[in-house]
């Protein structure tokens, strides 16, 4: 099976490679670029030296030729723009950005600040999130969107509640962090590191863009009320940590939660529950594609504070696009996936 990605000399490209160099059935059959054409991947990551690939200018017909699956991994607004073209040329699309997750159009204007792409394309998009509706990639799928990293930490750690109805209608507060390669390799004021450095920054107030792609999730298991979402940029690299506050709609103890958890993700090759009141850390999952959820009820207040990590870069992104891919492909889900954390 032929990949190629486009937006390789980006983060989510490089970890695409890291991937897919060593998967079992996918061959990375070529890399595009919109900035630098016919040079080596090397000239821009040293560190993918062994490679040694040339990076290709982005046509979609041609890339529809040389690939069975193109992943996208431009920045919100350019996908909207090279997703059609693509499709319309016949290439099969997993996209990373957050350019066809929200499928109210106006929805994305308001929280991206951009024009969104085409309805009727948005329409086509199968947001597929493997552990909560992997049923959706059909075998004749052309087009997927990748969820956002903040939302794949959250939702994982949420859904064993939400969709069993304790969640109080209203309460769910969620404080996240990540690392700055969240923010891609386009330096800003905000990520250089005199900013970054021994400082932590909350940042988007209630104005992150995730807000909706979670909410429109939680709708669909009937929790329809608005979400507080504060996210924080750390000092350090990789790492999502979310960490949620729910009340309960009714009363049950710890165990009975635990019960829960274990029992919701029993098959799940990549969610691993802490249990005896355990809680994951960011490094735990660092560089693998598994999520970590730990959760403790407060029996003074009846909140149940969950926390859930990822590595951006991994499930957060190349990860679960890669997993995508296996399942769309009839593949074993994990193939290529099963890396250990990089500890310590
Ligand atoms: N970083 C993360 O943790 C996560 C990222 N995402 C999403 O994945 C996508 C990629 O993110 P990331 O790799 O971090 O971003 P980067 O900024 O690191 O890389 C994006 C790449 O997109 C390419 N690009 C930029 N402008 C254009 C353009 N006009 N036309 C075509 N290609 C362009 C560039 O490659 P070139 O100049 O070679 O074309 C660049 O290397 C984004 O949509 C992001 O929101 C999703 C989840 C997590
Ligand atoms: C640390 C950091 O800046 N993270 C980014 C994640 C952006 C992202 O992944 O963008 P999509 O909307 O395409 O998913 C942010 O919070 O905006």
């Amino acid at each position: 099976m032929k990949v190629g990605i486009i937006g390789a000399t980006g983060y989510g490209g490089a970890e695409l490679l890291r991937i897919l160099q060593s998967h079992p059935a996918f061959t990375i059959a070529a890399i595009y670029s919109s900035s630098q054409q016919g040079k080596d991947i090397t000239a821009h990551y040293p560190h993918l030296s062994h490679l040694s690939m040339t990076l290709d200018e982005i046509h979609p017909e041609a890339i529809a030729k040389q690939t069975d699956i193109v992943f996208l991994g431009v920045p919100s607004g350019i996908s909207a723009e090279i997703a059609p073209s693509l499709l319309k040329a016949g290439c099969t699309v997993i996209d990373l950005s957050g350019d066809f997750r929200l499928k109210n159009i106006e929805q994305y204007e308001k929280w991206y600040n951009k024009k969104p792409a085409p309805k009727e394309w948005v329409d086509q998009a199968v947001y597929a999130m493997p552990e909560i509706n992997r049923s959706a990639i059909k075998q004749d799928t052309k087009f997927i969107s990748n969820p956002g990293c903040y939302p794949t930490a959250t939702l994982l750690g949420l859904a064993p509640v939400v969709q069993n109805k304790l969640a109080k209608e209203g309460s769910i507060i969620i404080d996240a962090k990540s690392g700055v390669s969240g923010a891609g390799q386009t330096a800003s004021f905000g990520t250089i590191y005199s900013e970054l450095n021994e400082n932590f920054k909350i940042y988007k107030v209630n104005q992150h863009q995730h807000i909706p792609e979670m909410e429109q999730m939680l709708s669909t298991w009937g929790y329809e009320a608005p979400i507080t979402f504060s996210t924080h940029l750390v000092p350090m690299t990789r790492g999502i940590m979310s960490t949620i506050y729910v009340s309960l709609a009714s009363s049950v103890d710890q165990a009975k939660i635990e019960q829960l958890y274990m029992e919701f993700y029993k098959d799940e090759p990549f969610i691993r529950i802490r249990n005896n009141n355990q809680f994951p850390a960011t490094k735990e999952v660092f560089g693998s594609n598994y999520c970590d959820i730990g959760f403790l009820l407060d029996e003074r207040t009846g909140r149940l504070t969950i926390v859930s990590v990822i590595d951006n870069l991994m499930k957060g992104a190349a990860g679960q696009a890669v997993q995508n891919a296996n399942i769309l492909c009839g593949l074993d889900e994990t193939a290529g996936l099963q890396l250990s954390p990089v500890y310590p």
